[in-house]
């Protein structure tokens, strides 16, 4: 059995968690966290894993003390920047056998969507990416949408594409959205959603929409009880779901 902490147990996507490891025949429950909780909890009760969908400013503090402890982590939670992944990966260096997966979404839709942005992104010198979210969202743009721009302008870069066309010249701040890497990035906050994304590519003549959507926080918990699963007996520092399927 494995045994399993959650940190930010009582939140949205923690109480998910929650139930999804509950329910898994080979995983085991063994500590519920959230704010005020103490992180020893995790360690005196001989946590494997952890599993963290908390808030951006908690998550490198939780990996840590995880590691720390000798305990494997999974993360959900938005916000590891480049250099937060760097800092990761630096205090994994003398940590032999922890290993943490962070992976900006574990919908299956969503990883393969991104995949198939970062193919079709040679193909067109037009990108701009919506991403559509519940209004409780703190952070915006999501880490998906950050991600997917990531993987489109290294894929860009790589045939020699330049900026994409546009010839704003006069704009209302925010009109044409955050750029990520130089790609436009629009947020959308909206009741009655929960996890969307459009990567929009235009070209000569034609446009290609890659839509997914998340409607459930279900759909977040394959991914979930995969990574679990797979970091069993790793090490190091794993981003992105798409390492661990075989994609
Ligand atoms: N990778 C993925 O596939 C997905 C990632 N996410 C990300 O997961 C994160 C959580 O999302 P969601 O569940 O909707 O958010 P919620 O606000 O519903 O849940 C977060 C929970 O964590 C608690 N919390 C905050 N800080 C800490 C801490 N230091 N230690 C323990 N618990 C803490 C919060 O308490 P309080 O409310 O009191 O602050 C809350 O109960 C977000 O960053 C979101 O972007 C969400 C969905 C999918
Ligand atoms: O806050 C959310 O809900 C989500 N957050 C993640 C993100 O920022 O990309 C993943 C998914 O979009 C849901």
């Amino acid at each position: 059995m494995i045994r399993v902490g959650v940190l930010g147990a009582r939140g949205r996507m923690g109480t998910e968690v929650c139930q999804a490891v509950s329910g898994a025949p080979d995983m085991e429950l063994v500590a519920q966290i959230d704010i005020g909780d103490e992180l020893t909890d995790l360690s005196d009760a001989g946590a494997d894993v952890v599993v963290d969908f908390t808030h951006p400013d908690a998550a490198l503090d939780n990996v840590r003390f995880a590691a720390e402890h000798g305990i494997h982590s999974v993360v959900g939670t938005s916000g590891f920047s480049a250099d937060k992944q760097a800092a990761v990966t630096q205090l994994l260096e003398d940590k032999p056998g922890v290993g943490v997966v962070i992976a900006p979404n574990f919908a299956i839709g969503a990883v393969l969507s991104m995949r198939f942005a970062e193919l079709a992104a040679k193909y067109y010198e037009s990108v701009e990416i919506i991403e559509l979210h519940h209004p409780r969202k703190v952070d915006a743009p999501s880490g998906t949408a950050a991600h997917t721009a990531r993987l489109i302008e290294a894929a860009r870069t790589a045939a020699g594409l330049g900026k994409a066309p546009d010839a704003t010249t006069q704009e209302l701040d925010g009109a044409r959205g955050a750029l990520v890497d130089d790609v436009r990035v629009h947020s959308v906050r909206l009741s009655g959603l929960v996890a969307h994304q459009e990567v929009l590519f235009g070209g000569e003549g034609e446009t290609l929409t890659i839509r997914h959507d998340s409607l459930h926080r279900t759909s977040f918990m394959p991914g979930v009880l995969l990574a679990v699963r797979s970091i069993m007996g790793r090490s190091g520092l794993i981003v992105g779901l798409d390492k661990l399927m075989d994609l």
